[in-house]
């Protein structure tokens, strides 16, 4: 690549990259019927979110991801650098997710996994294999922020205390597991099995929910909460997925009993959204 043909190149994959993953936190939001989360049919478990509010600020994170791909190429490498400015442009994100939200946190988590997954893909634009971009960003995530500010502990923070689990900061350290030992794997199942696109997407929320220590949960229902989720969407895969009848079924009890306990997944929904955007179907 000559250096004037480079010079267009790069910053036309940072747009991409910010398009697919705004694209996938709308292909998310819109997903029906997800247990408890918002969809299109309502606000789940949720009194202050709705889906023109996941809309608005899966959209206003779009100039986040196109500014955290910038940073990667501009670094080049994996390193404090590149860490400390994806802290620092995470944080501007949640800013004005929050001030596009009126104080509601819509996507923190999804602005987390899906900022490294920018990242990674913008550091190896030709690397399309899930597993070994998710390797990459966690990779990033290992590494400490030093300008990261004091704050009162999260609630993931809250809850990974009180119940010894891991939250989203683990997750990505661990290169996504859920995402690609679970998630993409239930994803191209469901669909070699012949189910629609929308099914095969709910199955690989559900593949997730299964076994996620979604801090979520576990802040708005406890343990009780958590199992509710493991064994509800497990029941769901037992029965046939989302595209059988028997599945249908059980997928209706889970988002009863979710609702009935407050319980909202939004570790998991973000996590598949990490799905979408490394889908390599969806990423044409
Ligand atoms: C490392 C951070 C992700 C911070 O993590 P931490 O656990 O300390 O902080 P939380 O504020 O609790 O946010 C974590 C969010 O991650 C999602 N999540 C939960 N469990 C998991 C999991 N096991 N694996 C992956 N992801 C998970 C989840 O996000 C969704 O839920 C949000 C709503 O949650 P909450 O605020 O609790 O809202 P409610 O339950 O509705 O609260 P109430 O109404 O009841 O009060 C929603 O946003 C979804 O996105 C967790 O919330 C990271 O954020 C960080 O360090 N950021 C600093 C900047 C930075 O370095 N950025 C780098 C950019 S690459
Ligand atoms: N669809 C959704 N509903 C509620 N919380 C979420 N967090 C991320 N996606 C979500």
């Amino acid at each position: 690549m000559t250096a004037q043909t480079e010079h267009c190149v790069r910053p036309l994959l940072a747009y991409r990259l910010a398009d697919l993953a705004v694209e996938a936190l709308i292909d998310e939001a819109d997903l029906s019927p997800k247990p408890a989360l918002v969809d299109r049919r309502g606000s789940g478990a949720h009194s202050d979110l709705d889906l023109r509010l996941m809309h608005a600020s899966a959209l206003s994170l779009w100039p986040c991801f196109k500014d955290m791909a910038d940073a990667a190429q501009a670094f080049g490498v994996v390193g404090p650098s590149l860490r400390e400015a994806l802290g620092r442009i995470g944080r501007e994100g949640e800013a004005s997710m929050l001030a596009t939200s009126g104080g509601v946190n819509t996507h923190r988590g999804a602005i987390w996994a899906l900022g490294l997954l920018v990242a990674s893909r913008a550091l190896a634009p030709d690397d399309l294999e899930p597993a070994s971009i998710a390797a990459r960003a966690g990779r990033i995530a290992l590494i400490d922020d030093r300008f990261a500010p004091a704050q009162a502990p999260s609630h993931g923070q809250q809850v990974q205390h009180r119940y010894g689990v891991r939250g989203a900061r683990e997750e990505a350290q661990l290169g996504f597991p859920s995402v690609v030992l679970h998630g993409l794997p239930q994803l191209r199942r469901s669909r070699a099995a012949g189910s629609g696109e929308a099914s095969a997407r709910l199955d690989a929320l559900l593949a997730i929910m299964a076994r996620l220590d979604d801090t979520c949960v576990l802040w708005r229902a406890g343990r009780q909460g958590l199992k509710t989720m493991h064994q509800g969407a497990q029941a769901v895969l037992a029965a046939g997925g989302s595209a059988t009848l028997a599945g249908r079924r059980a997928l209706r009890e889970l988002d009863n009993h979710l609702r009935g306990c407050n319980a909202s997944p939004g570790g998991a929904a973000d996590l598949l959204a990490a799905c979408l955007f490394l889908d390599p179907l969806g990423s044409h």
